[in-house]
């Protein structure tokens, strides 16, 4: 714009300064504000986030820098007439104007395009760290802007007179035809990828996925005769791909992305890009490319063209705030903005996010996905989902990772572990877990429940004494974990009060729903936190091991009221008469005053006197009730009740096992009965606490198992749980089945209910031969049962080097360097260093058993289904987890069972044809933690809900307390049912 030309015009510019002052600053503010919302909205920054930041970030320097410096040089010329441009800032203002005018192109462009990326082909998006494509193109996008932006000013280009030798001018035409032509077939070429870009993801989003969908549909549909699939396909997430964590050597997560998208998600984001593009291309993009191919064209610039220019550029940063503004998933309230502000003002960095290939060092870098798959409202489960409630399945992870970002790792690692102790089966946490305990900064108390109610921790805590023969230590946790539960109770009692006054309208029925809710509470309070079942006789138990803290410390008064109080529960209980006997003789004179404990007396009669009420209540008014309470006397019972209540109570899943074990039978006599071959004890295994038995299962079994296993992996693709890649390894396929999920497929109808008892019998079988081996005279419970299938992918097997499960040990955490295994989580069964030693407490007659061995570990068991794939072999190593000491070779029916200590580090070769199915389970010696999913699974198997045309469970009971008979499956040609195959 030379002084003094076209004097209307130039006044006109002029008198647009203070426009563009005040719509700079509110741009400014709006996009800052942008900035902050997507950061205080998105816990972490996708790709898509971060370009939309840098995009704003740019509007900030447009409306800050050159925009700013344009006004304020037009207000001062105004002003005053002798002040004009000088070079040096006309060189500042041209380059920074087309440098940034660029950048805006281009990110819009880039953002289109992963868009487009993402829309297109998912999955190779998510494997592709885009993050780190998306922080590379920006910088590239700057450089080039940049470089091109100041050649001009730096002589590269002369065009006969310079731009700023009179005035600043800083069209195109007018900084010279090479910068021209390139500045304007950049940006036509931004202008063409953005379009095509958008038109290819409405394409993807609009047309070609639904298609592919309803083909999907048509071909998997087959008239509904399977039923049960999940409803309301429309809220299927619109991308179904799992969440890849990527991780280095050391178990640093490097990045992670989550896998799905919703469809509505993903089409407020479409549409927010595309209104991105569109309002680039019609406000800044195509004017500024007219104007300039006008001005090379005419070979000048008026001032209009400026005008326009200039107005383009402030739109653009004015309007991208609004859009971004509109998009739900990106705007945050005042506080939630406040709140990142005040976090990032005092915190450091987050998260290193950067790729594994960062590392010249030759690390090895992890990709691994997560187990759990895609999330959405149809993407998961719906088994699942009512499995464990939402906050367990939900939360725990996300706070994790929030603290992760926070550094805060002592929460993360809290979060972690109150996830898994909800969700034992789930075996990324387990993993992550492992990562945690090798961090430095996390300690081993960082492992804490956030969940846990403190009654339960202080219960806990007392158990852990107990079992290390800490009775004094035990004692103040027991006696607060009893009070605080007794509290508890009280408080839930006293929420029974607002009951509304529903139903048959009486007082009385009223009256009875308050009593029946009333005697609800004490089995809420002994239900752990993500727990259906309570933990059976909370109360009497607590007495119990009172008791014994107790006794231990010789306190005999203090012992002999908790065993007066446990009797009020059971006064016929031998034991406890026994042990009060001994007290009355060793303490001599009766004391007088010496009784039950006045909290427990009065819980008793209270609720014995409800009970009373109650029963009245069913016998004579029709109403109804469910006892929760073993120990209610049969005197309490109208006898027209007692012979059903007794049925009812033979049904309870803890009822299963007898409350006094019976002697157990020597493992030979159970091979005997069984028709099981030991093949390989620890000697020819090369190591101790190692066994290969053989003909566990018949063939037939083996069978109805991989079918099993088949069926809930085909029924789990349905409705969002399938088999996703092995969480060990990229190359396999993986497909978990617990006993409980099982039972509720086989409710559903999804499988069979033969194979969902089998399964529940088998690990019952294999329990009951892993106890008369390894712990004879010691009852072992199961504490986890997971049947796991791995299958090689096809066409990843070449080169292979990794396993197909790392070497580990099951309970303890094995670290080769040192050969040391530690018993801390994240092991599956690390409660049981807590309370192995619990059996041999006492001293009492039949309250204890053996003497405590802190020493041993608890066996695991693999019992394996097939032998029809190739590698896949177990193979157990020294501590060092490199010298392989013994392999053995899976095989239907085929038991390894071994102590799962430091003693025993095991591994799987890579598994590269083929599918290989075993059945994994851990044992746990304390009664407390044995599987409730399998007890809850025996339950939904005996639910009177049988599934038509399933009679097979008339004929093939479920599976039996450990001392009965178990049925074998007959082989179809009715074999004898067992093999005796050699190795
Ligand atoms: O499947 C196998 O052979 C071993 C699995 C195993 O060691 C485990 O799950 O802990
Ligand atoms: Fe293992």
């Amino acid at each position: 714009m030379a002084r003094g030309g076209a004097g209307a015009e130039e006044a006109s510019l002029r008198s647009n300064a203070l426009s563009w002052l005040a719509c700079g600053l509110l741009a400014l503010l709006a996009n800052a504000w942008i900035i902050l919302s997507i950061s205080a909205k998105q816990q972490k920054h996708k790709p898509l986030e971060l370009l939309l930041c840098f995009l704003a970030g740019t509007h900030i320097l447009m409306a800050a820098v050159p925009l700013t410096t344009f006004a304020v040089v037009q207000l001062r010329r105004q002003a005053s007439s002798d002040y004009d441009w000088n070079e040096s800032i006309c060189k500042v203002f041209v380059s920074t104007y087309y440098t940034l005018a660029l950048a805006t192109c281009f990110t819009v462009a880039s953002l289109s395009y992963h868009r487009m990326w993402m829309v297109r082909w998912p999955v190779n998006y998510r494997l592709s760290n885009a993050k780190k494509q998306a922080l590379h193109a920006v910088m590239g996008i700057w450089m080039v802007s940049f470089i091109l932006s100041t050649l001009p000013s730096i002589g590269w280009h002369n065009n006969g007179e310079r731009y700023y030798a009179r005035g600043c001018q800083f069209i195109v035409s007018k900084i010279g035809l090479g910068f021209g032509v390139c500045f304007s077939l950049l940006l036509l070429g931004g202008i063409v990828m953005g379009l095509v870009c958008v038109a290819i993801t409405f394409y993807q989003t609009l047309w070609a996925r639904p298609r592919r969908a309803r083909q999907a549909r048509r071909a998997g549909g087959g008239g509904g005769a399977r039923g049960g699939g999940p409803g309301g396909l429309g809220t299927r997430p619109a991308f179904e791909v799992p969440a890849i964590v990527v991780e280095d050597a050391r178990g640093k997560r490097r990045s992670s992305l989550d896998g799905s998208e919703s469809a509505k998600t993903s089409l407020q984001v479409t549409n927010l890009v595309s209104a991105i593009v569109f309002l680039y291309d019609s406000l800044t993009g195509v004017p500024i490319l007219v104007v300039s191919f006008f001005s090379l064209k005419s070979d000048s610039a008026p001032p209009w063209m400026v005008l326009a220019v200039l107005w383009c550029s402030m739109a653009q940063t004015l309007l991208l705030p609004s859009f971004i503004w509109s998009c739900e998933r990106y705007r945050a309230d005042v506080r939630t903005v406040w709140e990142q502000c005040v976090a990032i003002m005092s915190e450091e960095d987050g998260e290193d996010d950067g790729g594994c290939d960062d590392y010249a060092d030759g690390r090895v870098c992890k990709v691994r996905f997560d187990a759990n798959g895609a999330t959405g409202p149809g993407g998961r489960d719906p088994t699942q989902v009512k499995l464990l409630p939402g906050r367990h399945m939900l939360f725990p992870p996300l706070e994790r990772v929030h603290y992760l970002q926070l550094k805060k790792l002592d929460l993360a690692a809290a979060a972690a572990h109150t996830f898994f102790v909800a969700n034992p089966a789930h075996l990324q946490m387990r993993e992550d877990m492992a990562k945690y305990r090798r961090m430095s900064g996390v300690r081993p108390q960082s492992f804490r429940d956030l969940e846990t109610p403190p009654y339960w921790a202080a219960f806990d805590t007392g158990l852990e004494h107990l079992g290390r023969q800490e009775a004094g230590l035990a004692l103040p946790w027991l006696e607060e974990a009893l009070q605080e539960s007794l509290a508890q109770v009280e408080s839930c009692r006293a929420g029974c009060k607002g009951l509304e006054c529903g139903g048959q309208g009486s007082r009385c029925g009223h009256w009875t729903r308050v009593l029946q809710c009333r005697q609800r509470c004490v089995g809420d309070v002994a239900t752990r936190p993500g727990r259906s079942l309570p933990v059976p006789d909370f109360l009497p138990t607590q007495l119990r091991r009172l008791h014994e803290a107790h006794a231990q410390v010789g306190n005999l008064s203090q012992a002999m009221e908790n065993v007066l109080s446990f009797l009020l529960f059971y006064p016929e209980d031998e034991a406890a008469k026994t042990a009060l006997d001994r007290y009355q003789a060793q303490l001599g004179e009766p004391r007088p005053g010496l009784g039950p404990r006045e909290d427990i007396q009065r819980f008793v009669l209270r609720s014995l006197g409800e009970k009373r009420q109650l029963y009245y209540a069913v016998e004579h008014l029709g109403a109804s009730f469910k006892d929760p309470d073993p120990w209610t006397p049969a005197a309490f019972i109208p006898e027209a009740l007692r012979e059903k209540l007794r049925e009812d109570q033979e049904k309870r899943p803890w009822d299963d096992e007898p409350p006094q074990p019976k002697p157990l039978t020597h493992w030979k006599d159970v091979l005997l009965m069984e028709g099981v071959t030991l093949t390989q004890d620890a000697r020819q295994l090369n190591g101790s606490e190692r066994a290969v038995l053989d003909g566990l299962l018949t063939p037939a079994e083996c069978g109805v198992l991989l079918q099993l296993a088949k069926d809930a992996a085909e029924a789990g693709a349905r409705s969002g749980y399938r088999g996703r890649r092995s969480p060990h390894t990229p190359h396999e396929r993986f497909e978990g089945l617990t006993v409980l999920k099982a039972a509720q497929l086989a409710r559903a109808g999804a499988v069979g209910s033969q194979g969902a008892q089998l399964l529940l019998e088998v690990s019952e079988r294999v329990r009951s031969l892993t106890q008369a081996y390894f712990s004879p005279d010691r009852p072992l419970h199961l504490s986890f049962t997971h049947l796991v299938c791995r299958s090689a992918i096809e066409g990843e097997q070449a080169q292979r080097m990794d396993l197909s499960h790392p070497v580990h040990a099951d309970n303890c955490v094995l670290d080769p360097d040192t050969g040391e295994c530690w018993r801390e989580p994240p092991a599956y069964t690390y409660r049981d260093y807590r309370w192995a030693a619990l059996q041999g407490l006492g001293g009492v007659p039949g309250w204890g058993l053996t003497a405590c061995l802190l020493s041993s570990s608890l066996p695991s068991g693999l019992l394996y289904l097939n032998d029809d794939f190739q590698g896949g072999d177990l193979f157990f190593t020294e501590p060092n987890a490199l010298t392989v000491t013994a392999q053995v070779r899976p095989r239907c029916g085929r038991l390894v069972a071994f102590s799962s200590g430091v003693e025993n580090p095991h591994g799987v070769w890579a598994v590269t044809r083929g599918r290989r199915c075993a059945l994994a389970l851990w044992h746990t010696w304390a009664p407390e933690h044995r599987e409730q999913e399998w007890m809850e699974a025996k339950e939904l198997l005996r639910g009177p809900e049988k599934n038509e045309g399933e009679d097979v469970a008339s004929r093939d009971p479920g599976p039996e307390p450990p001392s009965r008979r178990l049925p074998r499956l007959q082989d179809k040609a009715g074999k004898p049912p067992r093999i005796r195959e050699e190795l």
